[in-house]
């Protein structure tokens, strides 16, 4: 298992459920009825079984119905927890990201009662269940494929249900950066909801029934749809690339590292303390020109991110998880990472330790009006405040970061991800009852 694909396979909130007794320690395995074995590689190189659980809603009939779900439709990431799902479960191949405004006239109480059927949803889908007497059976046949439902606030919410006295500091707006094109319209919101599920229709499903469920009490705001690769496409599992064709990913902070929970999820004794155990999102759809990029040769391209193409090793030298020597020169006097190399400029040791848990999907909405791809990122950054995160190190790429010239930051928003509901709680609970 590559130690980078693990950058975001953390379980220090929610386990993924598997079928196989010995899928390894930090997994909670599922006591349901298995079905059958199979023992394949999937997410993060797991030996992976069958889970009963999913097979309720995924049974297959005919001549096959005795077969097991293959291991990527029997993935499974636990609703409850400490963390939500969706900050640190291993990227998925397909992602949603969806801004609700509550409806006029909706306050704090339509907002408790949609959070509440929201969650009681994505628990729900989450197990492979369906959602309800509404479901649209588009995920009929399929397991729950690692489907992960995450649900933020934004700042305007707090204003619209009466809570602004309970209103993080954290949610202040970001900053404006020199070189932000933003579309307000695609921006910020009063709710986030992250979808993410190694099935294109498990994650439409999720999608669909999430819109549903809004009902009256919010409509869609903006929604960006993106993708990373499928779990089984590359021989083993190893860092995403994006659609510049670099590795991406590769120093985020790990799960096993001392310094991981403290860097991204706000700790117990926090205020407010609604927020204990939760995170803050920043997400940014990022447009890559990709015309101009892709006539860079590649040498070019190298330097401004600091490391190689082919496999993500740093310029200095070394594998990609070779440490940067931001301090090494080569023969003509200049340092091997140039100064306005992407990953210089971002690496916390060159911003006072800032650090973020970067978790993207790419996406790609076709030719825009002026002819070019509508292609790029959707940034998403988790971290225990902004602050000392994501503001610190955008501030610093704003100022000379070789790669900005091939980017366009074309939407921004913030929101505050509360920790994961217990067990009969809601998402959200705790700010919205207490
Ligand atoms: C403000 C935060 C960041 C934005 C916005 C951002 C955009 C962005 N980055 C890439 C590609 C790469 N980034 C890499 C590393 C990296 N990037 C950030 C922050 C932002 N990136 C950090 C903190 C780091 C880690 C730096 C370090 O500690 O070394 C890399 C190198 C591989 C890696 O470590 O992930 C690439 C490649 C793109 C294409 C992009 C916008 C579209
Ligand atoms: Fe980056």
């Amino acid at each position: 298992m590559s130690e980078t694909k693990n950058a975001a396979n953390g379980n220090t909130g929610n386990t993924l459920r598997t079928g196989t007794p010995s899928a390894g320690p930090g997994l909670d395995i599922s006591r349901r009825k298995l079905l059958g074995t199979v023992g394949a590689v999937g997410v993060g190189g797991l030996a992976l079984g069958a889970a009963g659980g999913a097979a309720a809603y995924a049974a297959v009939e005919g001549p096959d119905d005795t077969s097991p779900l293959a291991s990527v439709g029997s993935t499974e990431v636990m609703f409850h927890g400490k963390h939500q799902a969706g900050i640190t479960t291993p990227l998925q191949s397909t992602g949603h990201l969806i801004a609700f405004d509550l409806a006029p006239g909706a306050g704090r109480k339509e907002a408790a009662a949609l959070m509440r059927r929201w969650s009681t949803t994505a628990r729900a889908l989450m197990a492979g269940e369906p959602s309800g007497s509404a479901d649209t059976g588009v995920a009929l046949d399929a397991g729950p494929s690692s489907l992960t439902v995450t649900f933020g606030f934004g700042h305007s919410f707090f204003d619209r249900t009466q809570l602004t006295d309970r209103r993080p500091a954290q949610l202040d707006p970001l900053p404006d950066f020199s070189s932000d094109q933003l579309d307000a319209r695609r921006s910020n919101g009063d709710l986030w909801v992250q979808i993410g599920a190694d099935d294109a229709l498990v994650a439409f499903h999720a999608l669909r029934a999430i819109q549903h469920d809004a009902g009256a009490a919010a409509t869609v705001r903006w929604q960006m749809n993106g993708f990373n690769r499928t779990p089984g496409a590359t021989a083993k599992p190893m860092t995403a690339r994006n659609l510049m064709g670099q590795i991406d990913g590769t120093n985020n902070p790990k799960p096993a590292d001392p310094d991981f929970d403290e860097r991204v999820f706000v700790p117990d004794t926090a205020q407010p303390a609604w927020m204990a155990g939760g995170s803050y999102a920043v997400v940014r759809r990022i447009r890559m020109l990709l015309d101009t990029w892709e006539k860079l040769p590649l040498t070019e391209q190298e330097q401004a991110v600091g490391r190689r193409k082919s496999n993500g090793a740093p310029l200095s030298g070394g594998t990609e998880t070779t440490k940067l020597q931001l301090d090494k020169f080569g023969p003509d006097g200049k340092p091997v990472i140039a100064l306005n190399a992407h990953a210089r400029i971002a690496a916390p040791e060159q911003n006072g330790g800032a650090a973020m848990l970067r978790r993207a999907f790419s996406f790609h909405d076709g030719i825009a009006a002026d002819g070019t791809p509508d292609a790029g990122l959707l940034f998403v950054a988790w971290q225990a405040d902004p602050l000392k995160g994501f503001v610190p190190v955008q501030r610093k790429l704003d100022r000379g970061d070789a790669l900005s010239t091939f980017l366009r930051h074309e939407a921004s928003g913030l929101f505050a991800v509360p920790g994961g509901p217990r067990a009969g709680e809601y998402v959200g609970q705790r700010l919205l009852e207490s």
